[in-house]
């Protein structure tokens, strides 16, 4: 008799959501869940305007504005218009206004109502739980990378492009091939004063920023288990900062308890059978996982980040690294260029320094528990602490509901009777848009990166937990949380804070990076530049010829490659000169920098090789591929890409191609010579202008069709209009409670404002 194949959570999730297998190993995937905000959606919707495609699932997909709205105080709130300063910000979130109303669908305002709380806007990764439209056992999509949150409830949850939002937009599907399985068990019991951020933080030190890349990440083990809903969260939040395209957590009790009396879960009879579903969702004893990672509970403390990528972690007892230790030559240069961009010295510890910012909220950390957390460590300050001189330290709630919450216990006279700022709900300081650092500033920040400019060009990110966060405010420098819980503390301004000699994070003396290229370059004649291919208008790739830029930098994230500022924009195209704006740009003098593509020949690349890995990682904004893409490059080589990166490439006619490292070094050996190359897909083969052996390369052979013949995915999903029903059809009966936002009725969408009187237990 056969066995029944063991299968992981993932793999069931997998398997629940296919509507049709392409031949190809593709699937089409259904998806259950569709969050949208105001900064990755005017693109999609524009394109559902100009092809009159209308949305499929407005049942299935719920709008916020959260990005741009800005945290100032709403007591007065009169109209956007009069509350948005910022012309752009305001211009998306009226975008937003209006394709909800166009298009019919659930919308939370600035200005929402409901729950007998002012305002139930908030962060899309917030909102989306709280309210009970993230389910166990669903899919769940966001124009967002940190979409990876909603994992936290058993659900496959992921982060796309725009093009992709608009897919599903489209299509209420999405073609995909199956990741790999990984799993991450944490054993044993976490210490007093680790919070989950920790525990993250921790887990992407050991897995790399590229670590988990192609794989889905399950979290298990006693200390998974032991975790709240919110934490949860918090760790399937930064799934995503190792590479992994989902983290997940099998649903249980804790999962169950969190859920009852939402306003858009089940109800009545529905709620009883969906959690008899949610029950067979967690992976066979003895299902296979490609990779298996264990990480001890015990050994992990008190973190923070040193650096400019999330893997750059440390604990807040030790020191920054010394790249003089390092025995590799990349990984030295790395480290100096990060120390560099950070203002700090080798061997310096990490308590000893001093912040001028301080963050807390974020879709990582902007939750109740969170808020109570940063709140206990100001408590036990004592009643005269006080967030120390110099030091501007913003709360910012993750919701209109989290706030009210936090205001019904007092939590808001704890933090401004310390002098914090309590502001309204947003992403604010967490991506440089409604709130920003000013260059060189320094912040204690509890978000989720810490990339080069993450919060403002020149900006300067510590990553750590709500309460390490607290306590760095009441000191003024990062500190070691435990010595505020364990016993009571001095929190008096006490000496001047001495800085490592050498030190010094003076506006005036911001360093220059040093440039991404490492070798002296070889000039050459101008070569011609092909025609450049702009728009949403899907273009076929057969073959290109040009010179090609050499970029020789790991981890090469999107905010480096297109930062936040510019993503205020609500077209596709006139994106090229912000492509790598803060690189290519000196804020100071206002003139360009050496990089790479500022220096003919490169000023004329069509194609990018990078020979380290993880290129394109971060977040999903799909104006990464466009300015290249309107600065002319349509082909990226590199070992290894961010996944969201890779298929926003691909949406938009341009060709990633993965190679191995020592293929990646050639070619850009081959670049740094100013030599042409010659990418031809058809043939699947890199031609060198040395006239050397041509280089081969693999590519899902889907996309290579769909390349090569300029096909539109969304044109291909909807010929499948039969499964699709098909599915839908099988999706009612089965899981009922997933049609109609869960039944919660809000009243009419959109634009409602009738009241719910649901009781959510906290
Ligand atoms: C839209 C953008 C600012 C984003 O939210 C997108 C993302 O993470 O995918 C970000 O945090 O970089
Ligand atoms: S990562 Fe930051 S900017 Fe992106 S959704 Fe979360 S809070 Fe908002």
């Amino acid at each position: 008799m056969a066995l029944k194949r063991k299968r992981t959570l993932y793999d069931k999730l997998w398997d629940v959501h296919e509507v049709e297998q392409l031949e190809d190993g593709t699937s089409i995937i259904y998806i259950d869940r569709h969050l949208v905000h105001e900064v990755t959606s005017p693109q999609a919707f524009e394109g559902l305007r100009l092809t009159g495609r209308r949305v499929r699932r407005p049942d299935c997909t719920l709008a916020t504005v959260d990005h741009n709205t800005p945290t100032a105080t709403r007591k007065s709130f009169r109209s956007l218009s009069a509350y948005i300063k910022d012309p752009e910000a305001l211009a998306q979130c009226q975008a937003l206004e209006q394709n909800v109303a166009d298009f019919g669908l659930p919308y939370f305002g600035v200005t929402d109502r409901r729950q007998g709380h002012q305002y139930t806007s908030g962060i899309v990764h917030v909102i989306g739980p709280e309210q009970g439209f993230t389910l166990p056992g669903t899919t769940i999509v966001c124009g967002d990378s940190h979409t990876t949150t909603h994992g936290a409830f058993g659900s496959l949850a992921f982060g796309i492009g725009t093009s992709a939002v608009e897919h599903v937009l489209a299509t209420q599907c999405l073609a995909l091939t199956k990741s790999r399985n990984m799993r991450v068990t944490i054993d044993g019991a976490l210490p007093a004063g680790v919070a989950p951020k920790d525990v993250v933080l921790h887990i992407i030190g050991v897995l790399g920023a590229g670590g988990a890349t192609g794989c889905v990440v399950e979290f298990a083990g006693p200390a998974v288990r032991a975790m709240s809903m919110e934490a949860r969260m918090s760790v399937c939040n930064m799934s995503v900062e190792a590479g992994a395209r989902a983290g997940l957590v099998a649903p249980d009790e804790v999962t169950v308890a969190y859920l009852r009396g939402r306003p858009l879960a089940p109800r009545g009879g529905e709620w009883d059978r969906a959690v008899k579903y949610w029950q067979t969702l967690r992976s066979d004893e003895g299902a296979r996982f490609d990779v298996e990672v264990t990480i001890h509970a015990e050994d992990i403390g008190p973190t923070v980040t040193w650096g400019t990528s999330p893997q750059d972690v440390v604990s807040i007892l030790g020191s920054t690294p010394d790249p003089a230790q390092c025995a590799d030559i990349d990984k030295r240069r790395y480290i100096e260029r990060a120390l560099a961009y950070m203002g700090l010295a080798p061997n310096m510890p990490m308590q000893d320094i001093p912040i001028d910012k301080v963050f807390i909220g974020s879709c990582t950390n902007g939750r109740i528990e969170d808020l109570r957390e940063a709140a206990r460590v100001v408590r036990a300050a004592g009643p005269d602490a006080r967030v120390r001189d110099g030091v501007h330290a913003m709360v910012v709630p993750g919701s209109g509901l989290v706030k009210a919450r936090a205001e019904a216990e007092g939590l808001d006279a704890v933090f401004t009777r310390a002098g914090f700022d309590w502001r309204e709900p947003g992403c604010s300081l967490c991506c440089g848009l409604a709130d920003t650092l000013g260059p060189g500033e320094r912040c204690a920040s509890t978000s989720n990166r810490n990339f080069e400019g993450r919060q403002g060009p020149r900006s300067r990110t510590h990553l750590l937990s709500p309460a390490m966060a607290a306590a760095a405010a009441l000191r003024g420098k990062l500190t070691d949380v435990r010595e505020f819980l364990s016993r009571a503390v001095d929190v008096e301004p006490g000496p001047a804070l001495e800085l490592v000699p050498g030190v010094d994070i003076a506006d005036e003396t911001i360093p220059d990076v040093p440039s991404m290229r490492p070798h002296p370059i070889v000039q050459h004649e101008k070569s011609g530049r092909g025609a450049m291919v702009t728009g949403a208008a899907v273009v076929a790739f057969e073959r290109v010829k040009g010179i090609a830029a050499p970029l020789h930098l790991p981890n090469v994230d999107t905010d480096v490659i297109f930062p936040a500022q510019f993503c205020k924009t609500l077209k596709r195209t006139g994106l090229a000169d912000y492509l790598f704006f803060s690189v290519r740009n000196d804020i100071r003098s206002g003139t360009k920098t050496d990089f790479v593509l500022n220096r003919p020949p490169y000023t004329d690349a069509k194609i990018l090789v990078c020979d380290m890995p993880n290129f394109g990682c971060g977040s999903s904004r799909e104006h990464a591929a466009w300015a290249m893409k309107d600065f002319g490059i349509v082909c990226v080589i590199a070992p290894s890409f961010g996944e969201i990166f890779q298929n926003n490439c691909m949406q938009n006619g341009m060709l990633p191609i993965v190679l191995p490292d020592g293929d990646c070094q050639v070619l850009a050996q081959d670049a740094e010579a100013g030599l042409e190359l010659e990418v031809d897909l058809e043939a699947q083969e890199i031609r060198r202008g040395t006239g050397g052996p041509a280089i081969s390369f693999i590519i899902d052979p889907l996309r290579r069709h769909r390349l090569l013949n300029g096909l539109d995915d969304i044109t291909l999903t909807l010929e499948r209009e039969d499964a699709i029903a098909k599915y839908e059809e099988h999706r009612r009966e089965s899981w009922p409670w997933l049609d109609k936002l869960g039944r919660g009725d809000f009243g009419s969408w959109p634009g409602s404002t009738k009241r719910q009187t649901t009781n959510i237990e906290w």
